[in-house]
């Protein structure tokens, strides 16, 4: 299924105008307070009728304002998650998930006990909301929603009011939720740690325009998205697989930029594995260096230099068939002579390691392994 999404929408003093498709999986939409996130998802939801646009999902045309077709919001189908779960409090577990599946049309569909078993959420079912933790609350809030067969769940920074604990207990979950299930996932964030581990499709917004589109992994490692991402938060997302694990602790994750060694990651062998090299975690050498304590150091060509406006710089070099950025001054990309072909070496400070989109086993909290 593909969300396919153009809008036109004014409000006093900003005017939203994009145009982007979502395939399956999870496409975040990213973008700094005010770029417009929040208003595509009320106009996908039929919350806002905008001024001019059409949103389908496949051959199903929600909105046409030319055809002037504008479904209710209730003969959408969409599965809402908000920041607040919004569960009844009256109810347990088990009838607020029922409740979504009141609403659900005949046919097949996700069944109760699948989705309990997904979301972990077995021995809550016949608690009352009042004494679940945030984490807890939006996995059942994420239930009831895929139990009304939705054609389509959007998510509005469904972990923004929890601390980082609980959001590191639910991410596996959407992660099983974005790979398990064929139903796609609009999901709004600002936060690029979450994007880089969750989004299959990144749709990058600034001030109420869309400015990338891609594959996450493309568009992380774009230096012409890093202003919109943010300097300190862009990085690359590779994919690895763990092939070993070494008799002192260290694993080995296989990557077609080379072999990384981490601190023990406690999966097993064959396991696929994102990656996420953050740019402000990674040095720059022209020479292989040596008689320095990291452990992964990868031989890379560059490719292109972004030169910022201050005194920082970004390179995106290519290691093997993985891109990867680099933040640094612009006063050592000169010392260096950094030019598009010259070979050097990426020196990883750290890696963050996730579980992939391919599948496998859940990885548990988000790992920062410092290698
Ligand atoms: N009902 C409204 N009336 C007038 N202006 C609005 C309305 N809703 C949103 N806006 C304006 O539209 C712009 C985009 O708002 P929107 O909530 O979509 O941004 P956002 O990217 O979701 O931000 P945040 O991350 O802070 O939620 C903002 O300038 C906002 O003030």
């Amino acid at each position: 299924m593909t969300l396919a999404v153009s809008l036109r929408h004014g409000f006093a003093g900003f005017t939203l105008d994009v145009e982007f498709a979502a395939p399956a999986g999870l496409t975040a939409l990213f973008g700094h307070s005010g770029s417009g996130k929040t208003t595509v998802i009320n106009a996908v939801a039929g919350l806002l009728a905008p001024d001019a646009g059409r949103i389908a999902v496949d051959d199903l045309v929600l909105l046409d304002r030319a055809r002037r077709i504008a479904l209710p919001p209730h003969r959408r189908r969409l599965g809402y998650v908000f920041q607040d779960a919004r569960l009844f409090p009256h109810l347990t577990v088990r009838q607020n998930l029922l409740y979504g599946r009141w609403f659900a049309p005949r046919g097949p569909g996700a069944a109760l006990a699948d989705v309990v078993e997904m979301l972990g959420i077995g021995a809550l079912l016949q608690r009352r909301p009042g004494g679940l933790s945030g984490g807890e609350k939006q996995r059942v809030a994420i239930g009831r929603a895929l139990l009304s067969k939705p054609r389509l769940l959007l998510m509005d920074e469904p972990l923004a009011a929890l601390d980082e604990e609980r959001k590191a207990e639910i991410l596996p979950y959407l992660e099983r939720l974005r790979d398990e299930t064929s139903v796609p996932i609009l999901y709004v964030s600002h936060s690029v740690a979450e994007v880089a581990r969750l989004a299959t499709t990144l749709v990058v917004m600034e001030a109420g325009r869309v400015q990338r589109i891609g594959p996450a992994r493309e568009v992380l490692s774009d230096p012409g998205a890093v202003p919109a991402l943010g300097p300190r938060e862009a990085g690359s997302v590779l994919r690895a697989r763990l092939v070993g694990q070494d008799a002192d602790g260290l694993t080995r994750l296989e990557t077609s930029a080379g072999m990384l060694l981490l601190p023990k990651v406690d999966l097993p062998l064959g396991a696929e594995l994102r990656v996420r090299i953050a740019a402000q975690d990674v040095i720059v050498a022209r020479q292989r260096p040596e008689g320095i304590s990291a452990l992964n150091i990868l031989p890379a060509e560059v490719v292109a230099l972004h030169l910022g406006s201050g005194p920082g710089a970004v390179v995106q070099l290519r290691a093997g068939g993985e891109l990867i950025l680099a933040r640094l001054t612009r006063r050592s990309a000169e010392a260096l002579a950094l030019a598009p072909g010259l070979p050097v070496f990426a020196v990883l400070k750290s890696v963050a390691v996730a579980q992939s989109d391919v599948g496998g086993a859940i990885t548990g909290p988000e790992l920062l392994l410092h290698s």
